[in-house]
Parts: C-alpha cells; sequence; structure tokens
C-alpha cells in the first residue's frame, strides 16, 4: 500500500467544480451544485466476490493508518477521501473499485478548500510539509459532447414480462416476497467524448438527488443508501413509485393513488425493514442502542420524473464502525434486491439475462476519519472507455404487481440519464 500525505487547505470560491473534473473519466459527488470533484489518481483498488466491500474496507484502513493527513478544513468531504461504486452482485464480472485521486476541490457547508494527496516514500514523514503557495487544479475546456439515443436492450418487453411472470408464480410459491427486476439500455457516446456533460445536465435537472459519477458510473441517485457524518448515520430508503402527472389534476391524483396503494406500501414496507434490520445487526454489545428512528409513516418524494414512497432513518454509529461497515451491512436491501435477500440475490441471476455491473450498488466517498456518503447507483449508466453506455431501471415485484405497469414504471426512471444523453436538438 501506498504511504500517502493529504494536505487540505481553504481556498476562495472556485465557482463551478465540475470545470476541473477530468473529461473523460469523472470522480464527482454533487448536491444543488456543492459537493467535492476528484482529480488525477494516486492508487486505484479494485475489488470482487463475497468480500468485495470488506476488502475494500481493510485496504483502505491500511492506507489510512500509514498516511498522513493535515485538513484545516474540517468538513464533510475534506481531508483524505476516496471515491467508490461497487457491483450489485457478488457474482459479477465487473471490478468494484475504491480510487485516491491527487486533488480534490470542494465546497461544502459554504466552505471552499483544495486536498492535494501524493505519495510519500520516506519512512519518516513527520516532519513539517513544505509550504507553497495554494495552486488551483487547472480548468479542463469543455471537449466533444456526449450524446446518445438510449435503445432497448436485452431484456425487451416481452421478456421483461416474461421475468416478471416467472417472479410473481415463484412469490405465489413462497420462495421469495419480493424481488426488483430490471432492464437494460444501450447507447454510444463515442471515446472522447465528455462526460462531465452528463454530470452537469443531470445535477441541473434534478438537483434533488446526489449526482455521482465514479470510475465511469455517472448517475443522479434519489436514494441514500447511508450517510455517516462523525457519529451520525442517515438513510434514505425509496420503494414504491408512480411516474409523475402529465397535468396538476393528474399528478395530484397520481401521488394519492400512491400514498393509498396497498401493493406500493407492501413494497416500501420490505426496502424499510431489510434497512433496519441490517443496521440492527451492527449494534455491538458495548453499544447495544444505536438508537435508530425511521419516519412512522412513509412521506411522498416528487422528483420530476417519479413519486416516490420514501422514509429517512436516523441514528447513531456503532463504536469501532465505520461507513464501509455500513454500507456492506445494509447492501444490498430489498429496493433493489428482495426479500429475503438470501433467496432474491440468486432469482434476479436467473431472471435478468444481464450482469447488473454497478447499476444498484453502493456508490459514494469515504474519508480517512470513517466518514462517508454512499447512495444506491440509480438512475444512471455504466459509460465505458470506449464510450459504450448501458443504463438500468427496475422495480419492485411483490404479489399483486401487474406487468404492464412494472414494465411501464421503469420508463420514467431511464429520463434522467436518458435526457441527459439526448443529442440536443440544433439551436
Ligand atoms: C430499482 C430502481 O429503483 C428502486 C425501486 C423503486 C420501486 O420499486 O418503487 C423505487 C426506488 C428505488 O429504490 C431503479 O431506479 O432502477
Amino acid at each position: 500500500m501506498p504511504r500517502l500525505r493529504a494536505r487540505t487547505r481553504p481556498i476562495s470560491d472556485p465557482g463551478d467544480l465540475l470545470r476541473f473534473a477530468e473529461p473523460r473519466n469523472p470522480a464527482v459527488w454533487l448536491r444543488r451544485g456543492d459537493g467535492i470533484v476528484g482529480g488525477g489518481s494516486v492508487w486505484r483498488g479494485e475489488f470482487s466476490g463475497e468480500r468485495r466491500i470488506h476488502d475494500a474496507r481493510e485496504a483502505w484502513a491500511e492506507i489510512v493508518a500509514s498516511g498522513r493527513v493535515e485538513d484545516a478544513v474540517r468538513v464533510p468531504g475534506s481531508g483524505l477521501v476516496a471515491f467508490g461504486a461497487f457491483t450489485f452482485a457478488a457474482t459479477s464480472a465487473a471490478p468494484s473499485v475504491l480510487q485516491i485521486p491527487e486533488f480534490v476541490i470542494g465546497r461544502v457547508d459554504g466552505r471552499a478548500f483544495l486536498t492535494e494527496i501524493s505519495v510519500t516514500d520516506s519512512i519518516d514523514s513527520s516532519g513539517p510539509v513544505p509550504t507553497v503557495p495554494v495552486r488551483l487544479p487547472l480548468i479542463i475546456p469543455d471537449g466533444p459532447v456526449a450524446e446518445t439515443t438510449l435503445e432497448p436492450g436485452e431484456m425487451t418487453q416481452q421478456r421483461h414480462r416474461a421475468a416478471v411472470e416467472a417472479a410473481l408464480s415463484r412469490i405465489g410459491q413462497g420462495e421469495f416476497t419480493k424481488i426488483v427486476i430490471s432492464r437494460d439500455q444501450h447507447g454510444d457516446i463515442g471515446a472522447d467524448a465528455d462526460r462531465r456533460h452528463i454530470v452537469r445536465r443531470l445535477a441541473e435537472a434534478y438537483p434533488e438527488t446526489w449526482t455521482y459519477a465514479v470510475d465511469g458510473l455517472i448517475g443522479a441517485s434519489p436514494e441514500m443508501l447511508v450517510r455517516v457524518l462523525g457519529r451520525s448515520v442517515t438513510a434514505r430508503v425509496l420503494a414504491g413509485t408512480l411516474p409523475r402527472g402529465a397535468d396538476e389534476a393528474a399528478d395530484a391524483a397520481a401521488k394519492r393513488a400512491l400514498a393509498d396503494s396497498a401493493k406500493n406500501r407492501a413494497e416500501h414496507k420490505f426496502a424499510i425493514d431489510s434497512a433496519i434490520e441490517s443496521l440492527r445487526r451492527l449494534d455491538t454489545h458495548e453499544d447495544p442502542d444505536t438508537g435508530l428512528t425511521a419516519s412512522p409513516e412513509p412521506f411522498l418524494l416528487g422528483l420530476p420524473n417519479v413519486w416516490h414512497l420514501a422514509s429517512d432513518i436516523r441514528g447513531t454509529l456503532p463504536s469501532g464502525s465505520s461507513v464501509l461497515d455500513l454500507v456492506e451491512a445494509l447492501h444490498p436491501t430489498a429496493a433493489v434486491g428482495g426479500t429475503p435477500r438470501q433467496k432474491a440475490m440468486p432469482a434476479i441471476d436467473e431472471l435478468e439475462p444481464f450482469d447488473r455491473r454497478r447499476y444498484a450498488g453502493p456508490a459514494g466517498w469515504l474519508s480517512a476519519s470513517g466518514d462517508g456518503e454512499w447512495v444506491v447507483a440509480l438512475r444512471g449508466a455504466e459509460v465505458d472507455a470506449d464510450g459504450r453506455v448501458t443504463a438500468f431501471a427496475g422495480g419492485g415485484i411483490v404479489a399483486g404487481s401487474e406487468p404492464a405497469d412494472e414494465f411501464a414504471e421503469t420508463g420514467p426512471k431511464f429520463r434522467p440519464i436518458a435526457e441527459a444523453l439526448a443529442p440536443k436538438a440544433p439551436e
């Protein structure tokens, strides 16, 4: 493992953070224009299999133990940080990744900062870091626009119907009670396209979501798997969805219908129960009460494309844990996997004709102190180095689900990424 030295210093407001990101491989975490952007790379770790999150946590602990951090700003995202994205399934052929950039430029809680990270080979790095003036990273001009029209993939409407029907019959036989079935869409933006265009359009159109870009995985997720800041733990669980109505009356009716839908409430309950149960299991004997509380009733979260049933969970971090322990415990919640998890996961492998890669997996950042924010990587796409784009969207199937409705529900879930990639009409 490299010995790293990280130094965070305040800077004056750098304006649009995305201008500092790498056009072909941006590392981004943004909400309402604020957050962090990384550039360059001092270390990258790849992980796979059942223990991928565990192994990443160990690697990070080793790096942190030998590293040296000077942080004059002390806000979420300052100091030594890594960006990460994990595959949805342990069986995925895609790599799960942690990467440590050379610099992080951020604006968080109204404070702008620059973190410089370097590898130091000196055995004794305890001496003072030479004082050099803060130099902002270069602003990289816009490259070719990233545009493509997404086309249906292997999971055609017919295959989707067959998968949902098979899931319903297995639910009927009692094998599991909820399972999430997704479908794929494909496009091509070309190798040279500037991926920051996608990030920018997502962030502008969906300011309430967390816009992420890590190792080619790009999206705008409304679902916070878990956020740890100090000892405070929060999560936002979503499950239960209806498309927004075309006009005000239809939209109000859709919102009411979602609030009153027994099927959607059941879908939501599976997800919230699975999240709470996973967090409870982390409680240690020394610290038996993490004080978990969840909204007693789901609330309605309105995004430009859909209504969701949403619940926020709050608690206290069990002593000795870090955000990656919680990510490992929580993933996959029943919002993207199913109930019971052990039955639903292999069934997803059987019923979906593709590898989800990092779709619906955890994506986010973590710090040396164990803080971090990780979303469920939804409403986005995998963008390969050659420019191939693979987007996924799915929905929860429970007893009473209608295959046609389930297919229709995935349409608006593709909308954020489809619109971010849509070729713009010439002005
Ligand atoms: C699976 C997706 O979304 C998840 C499934 C939902 C549902 O089934 O209602 C709602 C929000 C997400 O937890 C997706 O966007 O692809």
